[in-house]
């Protein structure tokens, strides 16, 4: 059976190219893809709309669906809950597309303890997604990109390469099913493509990343 029918969790180091790769594949491929909905308990900004950016919901409808063990993953940012629920990939699902779950490992807060939230935590789950990792090719090109892209500060910059360390380990322990290593973006895109269509599962070998590297 084509992994097609199973969800996608991609993960990876902030800037290793995620989201390069999955606009492509959106660009692509517009029909066959899609973003499951979040819920959130914060409030919607103008113009966003309940049911298509997130379910907006109240805190205590959120805390009923997570006794319920409604959500793949969940977290606190800024005094706001926000959760994956297993209905919204379902939902994803069925409607014929492939659920790509794009999932930034970082330390949490989450009713005021620290959780390290992602992958772990999917992984308690029902879901049985295909769990792809995104790689840099090298810790100075991370540096690079992430510096490159103009969006970092000195500090949010190291916490993102100390998170990227911890990511890395974690990879290495064997974690995900597959690796791509983001080194030549016409290569990556190459092979993402046809992971995403559950055409190969090819991987690349993870690199050893030493930050004198
Ligand atoms: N193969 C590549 N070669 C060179 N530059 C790349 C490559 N892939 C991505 N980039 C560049 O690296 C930067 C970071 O990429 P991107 O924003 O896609 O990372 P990300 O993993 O989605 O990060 P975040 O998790 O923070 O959203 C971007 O400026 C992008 O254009």
């Amino acid at each position: 059976m084509s992994s097609f029918s199973r969800p996608l969790v991609i993960s990876g180091p902030s800037g290793t190219g995620k989201s390069t790769l999955l606009a492509r594949l959106f660009a692509e491929y517009p029909d066959k893809f899609g973003f499951s909905v979040s819920h959130t308990t914060r409030q919607p900004r103008t113009g966003e709309t309940d049911s298509k950016e997130y379910h907006f919901v109240s805190r205590e409808a959120f805390l009923n669906l997570l006794k319920a063990n409604a959500f793949i993953e969940h977290a606190e940012f800024s005094g706001n809950l926000y959760g994956t629920s297993i209905a919204a990939v379902n939902s994803v699902q069925s409607a014929g597309r492939r659920c790509i779950l794009d999932i930034e490992a970082q330390v949490g807060c989450f009713l005021n303890c620290h959780v390290f939230i992602g992958v772990r935590q999917i992984k308690e789950t029902s879901l049985n997604p295909v769990y792809l990792f995104i790689s840099p090719p090298s810790m100075h090109i991370l540096q690079d990109r992430l510096a490159g892209r103009g969006t970092e500060t000195e500090t949010s910059m190291q916490k993102r390469i100390a998170t990227a360390v911890t990511e890395m380990e974690y990879a290495a322990s064997g974690a995900h099913d597959i690796v791509i290593v983001n080194d030549n973006l016409e290569r990556a895109y190459g092979i993402f493509k046809s992971i995403a269509l559950g055409d190969c599962t090819q991987s690349d070998i993870l690199p050893k990343l030493l930050m004198n590297e």
